[in-house]
């Protein structure tokens, strides 16, 4: 493999960087600052046989060298540390056997939890792996005690001490080996990158990355609690009801599609998952029952976080709620088998690859699967192809009878009734795909018109996000920045055997949750309007004949509500309320949970973007200063989701600067590390388009995608822009069959 690396070009070889310039780590050197020229980032040599970027950024947030301290460590873990984590740990375990809190089903928490569902094997899996995560993080603290590790030391994986030798080796998972798997993109995302060491880069399962080091107390996993002036972080419940009001302001521009698409595209690239209570997939509980109080901290299992509600809480107050329960993430065991600061784990592929629609893995993929001319398993619904119907009767959070649930690549399908719908376009166009293919090919094999038509809809969506997506978000200055404009012709070269696809923690935990602010609390079908929490995991009226395309038109037509400090009440008051007076609050969510993977606090994401630091709240506009200030004591405290979003839209785009740069970065990653990206040549991807194929493919649009696949009972027009809202100036409502609405011409693959 290594040959075949170096004759197709795709690794450079390591030069030294210019004087001045540092050569640091890729989390130090986030791309926005690599990429300030438009030129391939400059890869060099650290030591250890680690590679790094050349740097040019002036900021504090490069690497420090501490060498001497360093070669102080000692090079094995001493039995004493071993010894004490090892009974740590086991205390931990022990602890926890002790607090089984049932949640009931059909209660917010309990689909909150659901959320994050996986399979009884699964779960098995999952647990197992979380607590040799959690060992090896343990050992870490014991370490860094006993030897006064530096804080800085770890976060900067300065201290190069590995588990070799130990018991906690066996937990250190070597990558899979891909001899003959790499000519076709995996189900499990395994084997994109050529590199023996690098086979597991993006896979499912594998860890985030970061933009910047974690901000954890003790450097490795214990949460912020401590404002900088040492006072204690004000509740995220607090700061969510303050600065977070649900004020309709529907976009000028946007349609409630681009949300809708937004979402689809969160869940294809990433999935936390929250620390389980056993084996079996058992819910950790943080709150005594009803929510009336934290539970004592001898009481509570160690991943508990729980959101305290105070007594005066204008709405949780009336219930006499005053815990809302939050469940930390589940880490990953250390993949280069050394000392470091818990790394989050997402169960998803993290490359962009219709994962939602297919699995991600070969198991899950499987049972999608007709096996009969490369189709997709649907649910005949009285001539309506709808998701096949799950007989796991959790899947909804509730046993009530009659109540069917749809089955997909994704387990959180049911969240809302309209990434139901979404997901039911993907998965027609596959088998629309599956058909054509079949036709015009009819020898081909059930295996050939699986593999085609799955290459063709990963395409498709590629193409739709950075060629209508991302330009609508980001604004088309930033696309072109970070070399994300789809080619007119040829193919692209951008490969780079460098580039990690992993998501980001930033990007997960706070910049793509901007996604929140955009969704309108109430859907406007027909006559009816719907609230959102009555459509969460109660998808009964897909059922209903016309309610696709009615859906459909739906999300073509309602404004996308701004992204700002506005939050609607259907996720800040009853996300998931069920049969609950109450349900959850997503925006204090979103703010523990930036907590709970380390993100450190806005201003020093804006440091790495080369803008300077907030300094006073009056640099605010005077309202939301005036706010910031009864929530923060400085700037320096403000959490990364809450500063981003209260930023202005940047020019033609729809989230602020900060934001912009976090996405486009991560975009970056899904182009530039992606090896199967559609618009890659045979010398980098073995299974690229032909020419004419990725001709073709570049006629792929949203509005073409819902024409093809929408039932034609009431839809029959759609806005030319699919984005953009069908009554924007500009914007053409046109019939399915206008030839200005360009189909992708499946007759390119006529073998
Ligand atoms: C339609 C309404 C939506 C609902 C009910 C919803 C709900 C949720 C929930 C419950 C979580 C898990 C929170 C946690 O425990 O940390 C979550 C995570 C997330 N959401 Fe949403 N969401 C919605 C729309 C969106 C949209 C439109 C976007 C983006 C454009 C988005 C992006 C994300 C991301 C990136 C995550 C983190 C995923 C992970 O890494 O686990 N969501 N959402
Ligand atoms: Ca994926």
């Amino acid at each position: 493999m290594a040959d075949n690396v170096t004759k197709s070009g795709l690794m450079e070889k390591c030069k030294p960087c210019k004087v001045g310039i540092k050569c640091v780590p890729q989390i130090q050197c986030p791309a926005h600052v690599r990429m300030g020229q438009h030129e391939k980032p400059q890869v060099c040599d650290l030591p250890a046989g680690k590679f790094g970027f050349c740097c040019e950024t002036g900021q504090n947030h490069t690497a420090h060298e501490s060498k001497e301290r360093r070669s102080a460590f000692p090079a094995i873990l001493p039995p004493d540390v071993l010894e004490e984590a090892r009974k740590n740990f086991e205390q931990l375990m022990h602890g926890v056997a002790h607090l089984q809190i049932p949640v009931q089903r059909g209660h917010p928490d309990f689909i909150h939890g659901i959320v994050f569902h996986s399979t009884p094997k699964e779960d098995l899996h999952n647990f197992a792996l979380s607590n040799n995560a959690l060992e090896q993080v343990i050992t870490t603290q014991v370490f860094g005690q006993k030897e006064q590790v530096p804080l800085d030391d770890f976060i900067t994986n300065n201290v190069q001490v590995k588990f070799s030798k130990t018991p906690l080796a066996h937990h250190c998972q070597a990558p899979p080996i891909c001899r003959g798997r790499q000519n076709l993109r995996s189900l499990d995302g395994t084997c994109n990158n050529p590199l023996a060491q690098r086979s597991h880069w993006g896979a499912a399962g594998q860890s985030m990355e970061r933009l910047l080091p974690p901000a954890y107390e003790d450097g490795i996993w214990t949460p912020r609690a401590k404002a900088k002036d040492g006072s204690p972080l004000t509740s995220a419940r607090e700061i969510s009801r303050i600065l977070f009001e649900d004020v309709h302001r529907p976009h000028h521009k946007c349609n409630q599609l681009i949300m809708q698409f937004g979402q689809l595209l969160a869940h294809d690239v990433s999935q936390s998952s929250s620390v389980r209570l056993d084996e079996n997939g058992g819910l950790v509980q943080c709150c005594s029952t009803g929510g009336q109080s934290i539970l004592p901290r001898d009481k509570q299992h160690f991943a508990c976080l729980p959101i305290p509600v105070a007594e005066n809480d204008e709405f949780y107050g009336a219930f006499g709620v005053r815990c809302l329960n939050l469940v930390r993430l589940s880490l990953v065991p250390s993949a280069d088998c050394q000392l470091s600061y818990g790394k989050q784990r997402s169960k998803v592929t993290h490359f962009l690859d219709a994962s939602p629609v297919y699995g991600s893995n070969e198991e899950a993929a499987r049972d999608l699967r007709t096996f009969h001319g490369g189709r997709l398993r649907m649910f005949n619904d009285f001539g309506r192809d709808l998701l096949p119907l799950t007989s796991d009767k959790s899947a909804c959070g509730s046993d009530e009878p009659g109540k069917s649930c749809f089955k997909s690549g994704d387990g959180r399908t049911n969240q809302i009734i309209s990434l139901i719908t979404l997901q039911i376009v993907f998965a027609r166009e596959h088998n629309r795909i599956c058909d054509v293919l079949a036709k015009l090919n009819p020898t081909a094999t059930d295996e050939w018109l699986y593999q085609e038509a799955r290459r063709i809809v990963i395409a498709e969506l590629q193409h739709i996000t950075y060629n209508e997506y991302l330009p609508a978000v980001i604004g088309p200055k930033q696309v072109k920045r970070f070399r994300l404009t789809p080619q007119h012709q040829g193919y692209s070269t951008d490969y780079s055997v460098d580039v990690n696809p992993a998501i980001t923690n930033e990007f997960s935990g706070a910049a793509f949750r901007m996604g929140h602010s955009s969704v309108d609390g109430k859907f406007r079908i027909r006559d009816e309007i719907i609230n959102i929490p009555d459509v969460m995991f109660n998808p009964s009226r897909m059922r209903k004949r016309e309610f696709f395309d009615d859906m459909l038109q739906t999300l073509f037509a309602q404004p996308m509500q701004q992204i700002d400090s506005s939050i609607t009440q259907g996720l800040s008051r009853f996300l998931f309320r069920g049969d609950s007076p109450f349900g959850l609050d997503l925006a204090a969510i979103n703010i523990q949970r930036g907590r709970d993977q380390g993100l450190r606090c806005y201003n020093d994401y804006l440091e790495v973007m080369g803008a300077p630091k907030l300094r006073n709240f009056d640099q605010f506009p005077k309202e939301v200063g005036e706010k910031l200030s009864r929530v923060y004591h400085s700037t320096d405290d403000i959490d990364l989701w809450v500063g981003g979003l209260l930023e202005q839209a940047i020019e033609d785009g729809i989230v602020g600067i900060t934001f912009s740069e976090i996405i486009a970065d991560q975009f970056a990653r899904f182009k530039h590390g992606d090896r199967f990206y559609y618009e890659y040549d045979k010398k980098i991807n073995p299974s690229a388009f032909q020419p004419a194929q990725l001709q073709e493919l570049r006629k792929a649009s949203i509005a073409r995608l819902i024409c093809d696949n929408a039932d034609h009972l009431t839809l029959h027009t759609v806005p030319t822009a699919g984005f953009v809202r069908a009554d924007f100036p500009g914007n053409q409502l046109v019939h399915c069959d206008d030839p200005r609405l360009p189909s992708v011409d499946l007759n390119a693959w006529r073998m």
